[in-house]
């Protein structure tokens, strides 16, 4: 810690497990927390400093001392004071109302009841009372009460699930794994109140898909990441029991440390002028909004609700929207619809003849029935594709091989050969329901392994290593060691990062996807390549022991692991591509249009292909056939782009 100021500012956190006294040397906040403003004594004096912040009150306050000057002011002074202090009353009780329902949960909050693991005992403590360093227990959908490291669970190896709609608005839910070691420990009181492993962290911060620490215990050193992490603010799911380590507490919580001061929220107008009549017709406005049927959704039952009075006038002077691509103008449903394999293309549905025809709700889709593992729900309209695998086309099986291997999905096998699958990214969710169609069915994952049913023959991987995804590397890898004990990498990701990864020799096969991958995308599918590469035994166990240090690394963690991943993700051999399609949300392209009347410029952010994004764009309105030069800038740098903007 350093000391500036005369405040300490926390550059690393270390925390020992069940050792009140230890952490205590840190003065962690505990976990306690506190959104409401004001109290009691402190609420006059603040609100009216608040009040009179805003210049019409100051300018009518000022107003009011001249009146007072008889010399100078022909009016009384009390019609000045009669609006003046209306105004103020009114704004104060809102104010205090507010912060009077804020005090009220937080109280709720705080006094809510955990299972804290104290002299080798579950007892029950109230939320406020946690402190940084405690272990305990959470049931079934509850609430998480502070940012804690995942120890154990119920379920096998270490699994738990949580749902972070609280965090990030997102409701499908996410996987959380305790480290094997930990997850030993099960529920066995004695050997968690034990635990005394210590971790060092990173300083309380508000990103939610972040955490890098490491876990030092029985001299030995573990790598901790967001994937061993539950946040406050999530729900336990699916899961009947764990136990957790408190790293962060009360206002340090992740989720804390995103909300921010309750402040006032002004507009432009706000500060010019306040007055009296300006907060009537807001009111007025807001029951207006409010009960607007044409802004009114039967099928959800809801209406506009206008929270914040203040901002009505603004809506009339938006000049841009920032929208999201996936999940808000598409429905973020993602269906497997075509792909590419060595160089054929696969996913039109043609008649007898051999003529393409448009697929439509009369169309047949493709019996799986030979594949007792299928999803029913599943449909493909293209025959050969299904012959080509029952045939044994090496590539073919290789191809699904790698959707059944390469994600980071999760299984479920409640009843025999009744799978559900845990997606945290659908676009996953739909390639590897694909592969299970087409008989290489995922059917369970260890830490450790990998259990497909190719074929209907059960084949265990040994999971060597997972390359994870993000959005700068764009692509993702796993390294398994197949039973006859060769070890593959296999990779899936954006055409532009993997097509200069590959093996010169797959030049001409590259050519010929990347026509498809173009026929794909100009009808608006998202695309992936996927490519393998054989990995040599020597060469990969010396990589990976530098992997292990790079992934249990104090500092530069990040930067060792991604020049690791680049290292080792060359020279890739191409089998493929696949093309999901993510329909439009109802009424986008009818809303878009009518945004563009009111001349408001709508800007979407997304990191899909180009030509699909350009193709949804077409297909939704923002861009339209009378544009005709569509400019593209290009830039990857900031002097290139503001170069190419001049
Ligand atoms: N699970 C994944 N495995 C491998 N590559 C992926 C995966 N998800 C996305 N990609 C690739 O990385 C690129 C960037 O992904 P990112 O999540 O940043 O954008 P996106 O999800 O396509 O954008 P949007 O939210 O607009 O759909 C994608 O276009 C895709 O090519
Ligand atoms: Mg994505």
């Amino acid at each position: 810690m350093k000391l500036c100021g005369d405040k300490l500012i926390e550059e690393e956190r270390r925390v020992i497990a069940n050792n009140r006294e230890y952490n205590e040397k840190f003065q962690y906040a505990n976990n306690r927390i506190k959104t409401s403003k004001y109290n009691v004594i402190t609420f006059l004096p603040i609100n009216l400093f608040e009040q009179f912040q805003r210049v019409a009150n100051a300018y009518f306050l000022f107003l009011l001392l001249l009146q007072l000057i008889p010399h100078i002011s022909s009016l009384s002074w009390f019609t000045t004071i009669v609006p003046l202090v209306l105004v103020l009353t009114i704004t104060a009780v809102k104010d205090a109302t507010d912060d009077f329902f804020r005090y009220k949960s937080d109280n709720q909050v705080n006094n809510r009841s955990s299972q804290v693991l104290i002299d080798g005992k579950l007892q029950n403590e109230k939320w406020m009372n946690v402190r940084v360093g405690d272990v305990i227990k959470l049931e079934n959908n509850q609430f998480v009460a502070a940012d804690l490291l995942l120890l154990s669970s119920s379920e096998p190896h270490g699994l738990g699930y949580v749902e972070t709609a609280e965090l990030d608005g997102e409701t499908n839910l996410k996987v959380r794994q305790a480290l094997p070691v930990t997850s030993e420990l099960g529920a066995d009181m004695c050997r968690l109140a034990e635990f005394n492993g210590e971790i060092i962290c990173e300083p309380p911060n508000n990103k939610l898909d972040k955490f890098t620490g490491t876990l030092f215990w029985n001299d030995k050193k573990y790598s901790l990441d967001n994937e061993k992490m539950l946040l406050r603010g999530c729900v336990l799911r699916n899961t009947e029991w764990c136990f957790g380590l408190v790293i962060f507490a009360g206002p340090d919580t992740k989720l804390m440390q995103n909300s921010g001061r309750t402040k006032f929220k002004r507009t432009s107008i706000d500060r010019l002028m306040n007055t009296l009549v300006l907060w009537v017709i807001r009111l007025g406005h807001s029951y207006f909004i409010n009960w607007d049927r044409r802004m009114y959704y039967i099928k959800k039952n809801t209406s506009a609700e206008a929270r914040t009075t203040t901002l009505n006038e603004e809506l009339g002077q938006i000049e841009y929207i920032f929208s999201d691509k996936t999940g808000t103008l598409t429905q973020n449903i993602m269906i497997f619809n075509k792909c590419s394999i060595n160089g054929k293309a696969y996913g039109d549905a043609y008649d007898e003849l051999g003529h393409k025809i448009e697929i439509s709700e009369k169309t047949l889709p493709v019996d799986f029935s030979f594949n007792a593992l299928a999803d029913p729900k599943f449909k493909f309209y293209d025959a050969s594709l299904v012959e080509a695998t029952k045939l044994g086309d090496s590539s073919v099986h290789e191809f699904f091989r790698l959707l059944s291997l390469c994600h980071t999905v999760m299984s479920e096998e409640k009843n025999e050969g009744e799978l559900v699958y845990q997606a945290q990214s659908p676009d996953e969710g739909a390639l590897v329901t694909a592969a299970r169609n087409f008989g290489f069915v995922f059917r369970s994952r260890t830490p450790e392994t990998i259990t497909v049913n190719e074929m209907s023959q059960p084949v265990v991987y040994q999971l060597l290593a997972i390359l994870d995804f993000n959005n700068v590397r764009k692509r993702m890898s796993v390294i398994v060691r197949n039973p006859e004990g060769q070890i593959r990498l296999y990779s899936k990701g954006a055409d532009t990062i993997l097509f200069e990864r590959l093996h010169p020799s797959n030049e001409d096969l590259m050519c010929v996807t990347s026509d498809h991958l173009s026929e794909f995308a100009g009808e608006g599918l998202r695309t992936l390549v996927l490519a393998y590469k054989d990995l040599d035994e020597a060469y990969f166990n010396k990589w990976q022991i530098r992997h292990h240090n790079a992934s249990t690394a104090l500092e530069n963690r990040d930067e060792q692991l991604s020049a690791l991943y680049e290292e080792i993700e060359q020279d890739l051999m191409l089998l493929g591509a696949t093309a999901v399609e993510d329909k439009l949300q109802e009424g986008v392209s009818d809303t878009i249009a009518n945004l563009t009347l009111a001349n408001i410029k709508v800007w979407v952010l997304t990191g899909d292909k180009q030509e699909t994004a350009m193709n949804i764009g077409y297909s939704c309105n923002i861009l339209t056939d009378d544009m005709n030069e569509i400019f593209i800038v290009s830039g990857y740098t900031v002097l290139e782009v503001r170069e190419q903007l001049r």
